[in-house]
């Protein structure tokens, strides 16, 4: 088949990649021309295992290319949409999907598939049909198929979940969603479930809902164990050796692209407002707010004045071993310090413009503060590291470190034991 993915980000490049690799000839349309001219030769422009030499591969053999003129996907089979869906100003921005809906109807031909695979509130998909029937006099489930292909795949390993996540498609009509299922089978292994459009972007929606109030509960448990001087991260150990119990973790806060939109996103079309998801979602966006609470605690214990604190920043990226820093907490907890003390350093190995080494980072400073977990933050020597600062706070806002170290005044998220 032809296809088009329109949009080649986190999720768009990995599924273009992988329908090139099972021998589809596809097309990727991306407004951005500097994204076009990386990935033409061969490089990946997002951190992510395997996507390096499965690009390269896809391209070399001529399967992939990638272009910013829609002319080019003129005629597909399948249109494949997987554009971002971010909040502006606290509401949900469809503009890039709009875009991409009307680019599609400039091009699309009679029988071709138009799969949503961004994540959307309930009732876009139909909408989106409705729109592309007024701009061509198609009509769907007659002219064209349409369906919404939810997303589900984890970033970090986005290629062994694509093949092997179950998926749920919702068809606008159910040979819309026949027609998708032929189509992702050409290189998903794990269970196709079909059902209708809005169903499968509520369902969606609800995962993420899901593991946000989880999250925050998580985070709730943390601020009860500074009340009671426990060490949470142990008592949710224990607690998780219940049969029927399975707490998240807690944390300087929750980042990333999906997270702290798609709450938002469930909520954006209904008519009553019922609390517990908005709630969830406050209690997450405030802790990097209690994550700088514990870095001045801190500086009052070490008698550091915190109008002259050097502070470093480990980790600038949303979560461990990712180069993406869309919502990242650790930037929220950079605003809301910034003001406050001397100088913020950062050291990031995966996000660029961050300093070159955390030895040079935290020579002179104050203060370690640790906001993403990267695996090799895991394994960095916190006494030799301490030599090099002027003075020893470190800060763990994601309980990277077991053990406080020695010498140094110690604060984690959860951490009411120290
Ligand atoms: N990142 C994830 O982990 C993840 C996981 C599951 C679902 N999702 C959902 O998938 C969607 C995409 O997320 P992402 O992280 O890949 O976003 P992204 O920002 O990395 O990628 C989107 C790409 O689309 C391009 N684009 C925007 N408008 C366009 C247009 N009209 N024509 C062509 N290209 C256009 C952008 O330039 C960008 O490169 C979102 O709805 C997101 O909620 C993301
Ligand atoms: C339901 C689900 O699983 N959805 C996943 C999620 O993927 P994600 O990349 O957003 O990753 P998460 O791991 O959820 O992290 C988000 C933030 O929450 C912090 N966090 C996490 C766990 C925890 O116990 N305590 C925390 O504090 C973490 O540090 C980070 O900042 O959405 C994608 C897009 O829709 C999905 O495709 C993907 O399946």
């Amino acid at each position: 088949m032809r296809i088009a993915v329109i949009g080649l980000g986190y999720i768009g490049l990995p599924t273009a990649i992988m329908f090139a690799s099972a021998g589809h000839e596809v097309v990727g349309l991306e407004i951005r021309e500097d994204i076009v001219k990386k990935l033409n030769s061969g490089r990946a422009h997002i951190a992510e295992p395997e996507v390096e030499e499965r690009l390269r591969r896809a391209v070399e053999e001529g399967k992939l290319r990638a272009t910013t003129n829609p002319e080019d996907i003129k005629g597909a089979d399948a249109f494949i949409i997987c554009v971002q869906t971010p909040l502006k100003d606290g509401k949900v921005d469809l503009s890039y999907l709009e875009n991409a809906v009307r680019t599609v109807a400039g091009v699309i031909e009679r029988g071709a598939l138009v799969i949503i695979e961004s994540t959307v509130p309930p009732g876009t998909t139909l909408r989106m049909a409705r729109l592309i029937e007024e701009l061509t006099g198609l009509k769907v489930g007659q002219d064209f198929h349409m369906a919404h292909a939810p997303e589900r795949v984890m970033p970090g390993r986005i290629f062994h979940e694509l093949v092997y996540n179950s998926r749920i498609i919702g068809g606008v009509t159910p040979e819309s969603a026949k027609r998708a299922e032929i189509l992702y089978h050409s290189f998903v292994r794990g269970e196709i479930l079909l059902t209708d459009a809005t169903t499968a972007e509520m369902v969606k929606l609800m995962e993420n809902t899901f593991r946000d109030v989880n999250i925050a509960l998580a985070n709730e448990f943390a601020l009860l164990a500074h009340q009671y001087g426990v060490n949470v991260i142990e008592a949710i150990r224990l607690a998780n050796t219940h049969p029927r119990v399975s707490i998240h973790w807690p944390g300087i806060g929750v980042g990333g692209h999906c997270l702290p939109k798609d709450p938002y996103l469930l909520l954006s079309g209904a008519r009553e407002d019922f609390g517990l998801i908005r709630k969830a979602r406050e209690i997450n966006e405030d802790m990097p707010l209690f994550a700088k609470d514990l870095l001045f605690d801190a500086f009052k214990e070490a008698g550091v004045p915190r109008e002259d604190a050097i502070v470093v920043v480990l980790g600038l990226a949303y979560k461990g071993d990712s180069d993406d820093t869309r919502n990242s907490p650790a930037l929220a907890f950079i605003e809301a310090i910034e003001g406050d003390v001397a100088d913020v350093r950062t050291y990031d190995p995966f996000v660029g413009g961050t300093h070159e080494s955390v030895e040079k980072a935290v020579k002179g400073a104050d203060a370690i503060v640790i906001a993403t977990d990267h695996s090799i933050f895991r394994s960095l020597n916190w006494e030799q590291l301490g030599r090099l600062m002027r003075t020893r706070i470190l800060v763990d806002g994601r309980h990277v470190v077991k053990d406080p170290p020695k010498g140094f005044v110690f604060r984690g998220i959860g951490r009411g034991d120290v």
